[in-house]
């Protein structure tokens, strides 16, 4: 049995993902064509690559189908409940931050916190006979942030990409998503609220709590916890 090492299988994510491994004397590639998801560790025993969607390295985390992974605090948060029982963060590596926010159109001029928006809510309700949508791929952590804020008068719609669009196309009046430079938002002329951050994220790696080891893999564990901590 191997030591499975689960990480992103393209974009930014990887790259900087590879670059952090080497700077800790672990290589990390790609084999094979563009498009073969197959991977090789060099400068340590025992550890397989396993190349996955980001999304889903939290769930094979959680299912114990490998042991340590890269993913971003926002994915683990979202869709773990309970997280803290089924992994533990070893490293926050340092890139992939992002922010997790609500934002409302810019043109909302008595809008700008989490009160105003609760009162918009109820004043939308009353005037269209809907609650006011807004679209998010983070349900649950946009859902116990707003609860904890006493926001009730919502209803969430789902979008899982181009978030920041929903408010133009007239299928959500506000938009729970993250940001990083803030450009797509400032395109969208959308606004955070000011009391609107509901967590900040960054690529992290974590292990499982879940996973079965053996004595080679409890090992190699060590070994590479303490050449990454
Ligand atoms: N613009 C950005 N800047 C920095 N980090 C970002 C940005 N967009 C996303 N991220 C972070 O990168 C991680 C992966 O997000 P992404 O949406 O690319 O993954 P994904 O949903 O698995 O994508 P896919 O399903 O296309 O592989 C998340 O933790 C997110 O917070
Ligand atoms: O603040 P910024 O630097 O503009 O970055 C924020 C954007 O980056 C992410 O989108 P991504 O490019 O992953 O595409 P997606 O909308 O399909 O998720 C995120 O969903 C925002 O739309």
């Amino acid at each position: 049995m191997t030591l499975k090492l689960g990480v992103p299988s393209k974009g930014r994510l990887m790259e900087k993902t590879f670059d952090w491994f080497a700077q800790h004397g672990i290589t990390l590639q790609r084999t094979g064509s563009d498009r073969e998801y197959a991977g090789a560790v060099a400068g340590i025993e025992g550890v397989s690559l396993i190349l996955l969607s980001a999304g889903e390295i939290p769930r094979e985390l959680a299912a114990g189908r490998i042991h340590m992974g890269v993913t971003g605090t926002d994915l683990v948060q979202e869709k773990l409940a309970l997280w803290e029982q089924l992994v533990e963060p070893v490293e926050e590596l340092g890139f992939g931050h992002a922010d997790l926010i609500i934002a409302v159109p810019k043109a909302w001029i008595d809008v700008d916190t989490l009160d105003d928006l609760d009162a918009a809510a109820a004043a939308f309700r009353a005037a269209h006979g809907f609650r006011l949508r807004i679209a998010t791929k983070y349900h649950r952590l946009v859902r116990n942030f707003l609860r904890d804020s006493g926001v009730a008068d919502y209803a969430l719609v789902d979008s899982q990409g181009a978030t920041e669009g929903t408010v133009a196309n007239e299928t959500a009046e506000a938009i729970a998503d993250i940001t990083s430079s803030g450009e797509t938002l400032r395109a969208n002329h959308l606004k955070i609220l000011c009391d609107g951050m509901v967590l900040r994220s960054q690529a992290t790696l974590w292990r499982s709590r879940t996973a079965p080891m053996d004595e080679r893999i409890r090992k190699t564990l060590k070994e590479l916890e303490a050449r990454l901590g």
